[in-house]
């Protein structure tokens, strides 16, 4: 099992480029399964979780190449993909494919949408919480599907087709808009989906399927209207940038200090993560090319946040934060909201040195002079790269274990740190 070595202590100057968004990638590529023509992604970046799901779409019968390639031939970085499910062969999502990440399960809205049934079972994903699908079924039932759960799986049947309806999430749910957006594109008739999901990856999604011909009003928005068609055909789209690669390695300059220019990077994305950025003490400039973040010599400022749907500060962004916080000047106080269990860094920032204490859903952190390199473990995807952000900063040598997190959702971390002037290595299985 690969690892990651760390050697802290050196500011970060230079420029990163931002990939394309997994958040965004994963449902635009389960949207290719609503057409028999092309999709074409362009900007989709080389990720665990996009390798996962290129293997899931296949078993429906998504054919995928790349540039021209087929599948596999070679790896897949920030490239154009070409996906079409020209006949879906298989209406079955099987656990061994599902239970690999949380997203796999949106395939429900458009095998359901397009074949009139669905088989797919309950997903896996970070482990950072119980998170139910409950309001999912709810939004694919209003729209007239019948939902039945079997030995794990969830089983959806419209064979008449779904009708349009009111959708009103009683909480927000990014999944839940995929979902019901990937549905009432084929519904008949029209859908308003209240409380929706503001998350720039739905606007994202709305606009491929909008090139595909769906008829979507409001993306973005809490209120969106679809009025559904017949059908969809193919599109040409590019993947948004990753706002939470950007925000981490935002955090990552803020730690260490230096200068970093965050290439494709846009600010309004992220405003809530780099308001609370500049509160910490870090110079944040929207540029023309993305964003620059900058901090020398006068330390970071405690801050306290609390985690709140787009556009407060964003969940994926807490533990990175947190690990910026732990070298703060005094104590903060870190609330999370969305999910009840996304605290699993905070014993392994302890490793490193870290003070802090758990009080429900919050976390309050008594900033230290040093951190101190250690062997750590990483156990979720955001938790793994706090780890990181902590080594950046601490004094000697830190390995971090269980990599296969971070690749679900960084590429080129290594790389990229490492042309800023970290010093950052991955150790492969074998040493
Ligand atoms: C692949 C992807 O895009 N993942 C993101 C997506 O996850 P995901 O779509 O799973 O997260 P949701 O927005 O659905 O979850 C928000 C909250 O609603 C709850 N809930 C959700 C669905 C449901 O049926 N019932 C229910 O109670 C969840 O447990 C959670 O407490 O949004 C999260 C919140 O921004 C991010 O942290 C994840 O990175
Ligand atoms: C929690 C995340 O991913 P997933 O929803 O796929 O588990 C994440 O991207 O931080």
């Amino acid at each position: 099992m690969d690892r990651i070595r760390v050697v802290g202590g050196r500011p970060l100057n230079g420029t990163i480029r931002i990939s394309g968004a997994k958040n965004a990638a994963l449902p635009l590529m389960i949207a290719s399964v609503l057409t028999e023509e092309a999709l074409t992604l362009e900007n989709l970046p080389r990720l665990a979780d996009v390798s996962s799901l290129v293997r899931i779409l296949g078993n429906h019968g998504v054919d995928y190449s790349i540039n021209g390639k087929r599948a596999g031939e070679e790896a897949i970085s920030g490239q154009t993909v070409h996906l079409q499910a020209g006949h879906i062969v298989d209406t079955t999502a099987p656990y061994e494919l599902v239970s690999t990440m949380r997203a796999s399960f949106w395939v429900v809205a458009p095998l359901l949408a397009r074949m009139g049934q669905a088989r797919v079972s309950l997903p896996g994903g970070c482990a950072i919480g119980t998170r139910p699908v409950d309001l999912l079924l709810m939004a694919l039932e209003r729209l007239g599907a019948t939902v039945e759960i079997d030995a794990g799986y969830v089983v959806a049947k419209a064979p008449r087709g779904l009708r349009g309806a009111e959708i009103d999430f009683p909480k927000v749910t990014v999944g839940g808009t995929h979902t019901a957006l990937m549905a009432a594109v084929l519904a008949e008739g029209k859908t308003v989906i209240h409380n929706a999901a503001r998350e720039p990856e739905v606007a994202d999604l709305a606009a491929c399927l909008v090139k595909m011909g769906a008829r979507i009003k409001g993306a973005g928005t809490t209120t969106i209207e679809v009025e559904g068609v017949a059908r969809l055909g193919g599109a040409r789209h590019a993947v948004l940038p990753d706002r939470i690669e950007a925000g981490t390695y935002a955090m990552a300059v803020a730690m260490t200090g230096g200068d970093v220019l965050l290439e494709g990077a846009q600010p309004d994305q992220l405003q809530g993560a780099l308001d609370a950025l500049a509160q910490a003490g870090a110079r944040v400039t929207p540029t023309n090319e993305g964003i620059r973040i900058a901090r020398n010599g006068a330390g970071i400022s405690p801050v306290d946040i609390t985690t709140q749907p787009f556009p407060g500060f964003p969940t994926d962004l807490q533990a990175q934060f947190m690990a910026l916080m732990t070298k703060a000047k005094g104590t903060s106080r870190i609330t999370e909201t969305i999910f009840e269990n996304r605290f699993m860094h905070v014993s392994e920032l302890a490793r490193l040195g870290a003070h802090i204490r758990l009080e429900g859903d919050a976390a309050i952190v008594e900033g230290v002079k040093t951190l101190t390199g250690a062997p750590v473990m990483a156990t979720d995807l955001r938790a793994s790269v706090s780890l990181v952000i902590a080594a950046l900063a601490a004094e000697g040598e830190t390995t971090v274990n269980r990599v296969y997190h971070l690749d679900r959702g960084f590429e080129n971390l290594e790389r990229k740190l490492s042309m800023c002037g970290a010093v950052v290595e991955r150790l492969s299985g074998s040493h």
